[in-house]
């Protein structure tokens, strides 16, 4: 299709696939993703290491180096295809429409220039500021995220973990952009640390409008930040509904099993269970279902029939227990 089938949405992701190309053939890690995302929303993306998510992430932002490719779909962000971009047009809506924060600020900031240089860069790559409007707007969203602007003199090794991520997320937001993608920007900060900077990033986000799409394991971390949830297994999304919806009726087993993994902040105290087994290897993912090796309520079917993504109440989950025909024969009989 040549053009984004919902005009409102910001972002609309259809049928995204990618793949790493290794000695033994590809591996698609990303098995053709449907998303669609509404200006302002919060997207909280969970799942088991391995499972694709920042593949998909990076899929989603042309991010993606060799071994990996986009090998299909299509990814319209404001009325253009993403994929089809020349690096030219892409790197003309990185910052300024859209902007990444990624797992380790360490990783991404260079360590031999100073915080407000690496702001200055960003800046001039994209605007013809002057010098004082580069330093205010720097100083400006410093303060944003709670960081003293003095540190934008400050080099990146004397800044805390959780003061350089913050730094990260004040880059992003130096041209207020309408999507920021987050892959875990929090997995490398004590539990006190990450529940202050999900409150910081939603605060922002309620202050200024964009729409973020957050990558975790952590299913507990994003439940009261998060307005929809996607859960992905194998390189699929097995589930996408409110966040609330999922916590409160988890529509695919694994979800379920997700959710049992973590403790509840403030909820009742229960026995945490985990899921039995591994994710499988994606070069060669399970016949029918693919998680249907370690689903506690798995049937005949699942290990032949191949599950779409059905309507499950208000969610959409990607298990043969919604299956329509399915559910017809359980009350016929
Ligand atoms: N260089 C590579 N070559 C081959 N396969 C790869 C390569 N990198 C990743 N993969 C495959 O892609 C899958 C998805 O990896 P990805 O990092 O996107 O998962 P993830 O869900 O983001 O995990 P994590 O939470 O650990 O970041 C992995 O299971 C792996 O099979």
């Amino acid at each position: 299709m040549l053009e984004p089938t919902n005009p409102d949405a910001l972002l609309e992701v259809r049928g995204l696939r990618v793949e790493y190309a290794t000695p033994s053939g590809p591996v698609p890690a990303v098995a053709g993703v449907d998303l669609t995302l509404a200006p302002g929303e919060f997207l909280g993306v969970v799942g088991e290491s391995g499972c694709g998510k920042s593949t998909m992430l990076f899929g989603i932002a042309q991010l993606l180096n060799p071994p990996a490719s986009v090998t299909g779909g299509e990814v319209w962000f404001k009325g253009q295809n993403l994929v089809a971009l020349t690096s030219k047009s892409l790197n003309a809506l990185r910052w300024r429409d859209f902007s990444v924060v990624m797992q380790s600020a360490m990783n991404a900031l260079n360590p031999v220039h100073t915080i407000g240089h690496q702001f200055k860069d960003a800046i001039r790559a994209h605007a013809k500021w002057s010098d004082t409007e580069i330093r205010v707007r720097s100083a400006e969203v410093l303060g944003l995220v709670g960081i003293d602007p003095v540190h934008l003199k400050s080099y990146p090794h004397q800044l805390s973990g959780g003061m350089r991520q913050r730094a990260m997320i004040a880059m992003a937001l130096l041209f207020t952009p309408d999507l920021i993608v987050m892959d875990e920007p929090t997995s490398a900060l004590d539990v006190v640390a990450q529940r202050s900077l999900m409150a910081q990033i939603k605060e922002l986000q309620r202050q200024l409008g964009f729409a973020v799409i957050f990558v975790t394991h952590d299913m507990s971390l994003v439940s009261h930040f998060s307005d929809r949830l996607m859960v992905m297994y194998a390189g699929q999304v097995v589930e996408l509904g409110t966040t609330r919806g999922v916590f409160d009726a988890p529509a695919h087993p694994y979800s379920k099993g997700l959710l049992d993994a973590f403790p509840s902040i403030r909820g009742e105290k229960k026995r945490l269970t985990g899921i039995p087994g591994a994710p499988p290897n994606l070069a060669k993912p399970p016949t029918g279902c693919r998680f249907h090796p370690r689903c506690p309520v798995a049937m005949d079917r699942c290990r032949t029939d191949e599950p779409e993504l059905y309507q499950a109440g208000s969610a959409q989950a990607r298990c043969l227990l919604h299956d329509p025909a399915f559910v017809k024969v359980e009350i016929e009989s």
